[in-house]
């Protein structure tokens, strides 16, 4: 199965939220990391069908998937991020009024609704309105009715927002189980999330994708560029201030030690330090994060 999304684009108005994305994806797991409207969730959209494009195709086997119709949509299971919950329903009921709107048979819907409810930790609570529920459980239920018709193909938006740290480990060997044989797409804001589920990292700036790799390689794109810094503490600030620091912490005396991501050493005495996936999207997120900063203070 090869899943190609041929220079997508999507524009509102003289927005473009997409530009010409092109990515082939085999079965695995694709995360998907970028700042808040980099352009993830319209392109889910657009790989769900739920929006057109603008330009571009997305072809599954070498198909337009929009020829493919109900061909296509029988394969995909899709977590959107707002995700509409019907409070008054219990978690049974409402997966199989999912199962329905799937066209699941209603004998295979229950088998399978207990089964997947059981995997996601919510048989106990399955009798429950969903409206008693916490935000991790609704989002486990979410996961849940995603996999209803046993997609080949998924897609999840933010689905570890809400979980507390347990859930996410929980989360996370639910989707190593679930990926064999199929390509799973995820965004999230987490970046050790990505770390551990993810077998292709895929990087979204402004709409474009930036990288599009395999997790195993991805923290080398930033060997040579990490440095330990050991400066004096009324030095920070104007570091701070120069430099894209990942991170501070106090040493002995009046020392802090920074470690900041740079081309080339930022100071005399700085020391290399192996790199990980955080320090690569702080690197290429530096200016939406000092953004952001800035509108915080
Ligand atoms: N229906 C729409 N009409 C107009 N602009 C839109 C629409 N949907 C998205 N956009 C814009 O397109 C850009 C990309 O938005 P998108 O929601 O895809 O980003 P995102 O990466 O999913 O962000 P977040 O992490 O905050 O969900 C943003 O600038 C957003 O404001």
């Amino acid at each position: 199965m090869e899943l190609v999304l041929d220079k997508l684009t999507k524009q509102f108005g003289r927005k473009t939220a997409v530009d010409e994305m092109t990515i082939r994806m085999k079965p695995g797991v694709y995360g998907m990391l970028g700042a808040n409207g980099a352009g993830k969730t319209t392109l889910m959209r657009m790989i769900c069908g739920v929006l057109n494009p603008t330009r571009g195709t997305v072809f599954l086997d070498g198909k337009d998937v929009e020829n493919l119709g109900e061909d296509y949509r029988n394969l995909l299971g899709y977590l959107p991020q707002d995700f509409g919950y019907y409070p008054e329903f219990t978690a049974e009921n409402f997966m199989l009024y999912v199962a329905a709107l799937k066209g699941i048979a209603p004998q295979n819907a229950k088998i399978r609704s207990k089964e997947l409810l059981e995997l996601v930790g919510l048989t106990e609570v399955s009798a429950k309105k969903i409206r008693t529920y916490s935000g991790g459980m609704k989002q486990r239920l979410g996961i849940a009715q995603a996999v209803l018709n046993d997609p080949r193909i998924l897609v999840l938006d933010e689905p570890t927002a809400g979980l507390d740290p347990k859930e996410r480990v929980h989360f996370r060997n639910l989707i190593a189980d679930f990926s064999k044989d199929k390509i799973v797409i995820l965004s999230t804001h987490i970046v050790s999330d990505i770390e551990y589920i993810s077998d292709t990292v895929l990087m979204i700036k402004d709409g474009k994708l930036i990288i599009n790799r395999p997790a195993e390689h991805i923290a080398h794109e930033m060997d040579g560029k990490v440095w330990r810094c050991v400066v004096r503490k009324q030095e920070t600030e104007a570091i701070s201030r120069s430099f894209c620091v990942a991170n501070l912490h106090h040493g002995d005396d009046d020392t802090v030690i920074l470690r900041v991501l740079n081309d080339e050493s930022p100071l005399q005495g700085a020391v290399n330090e192996t790199p990980t996936l955080e320090d690569l999207y702080l690197y290429h997120f530096q200016s939406d994060i000092a953004e952001y900063r800035g509108s915080n203070r």
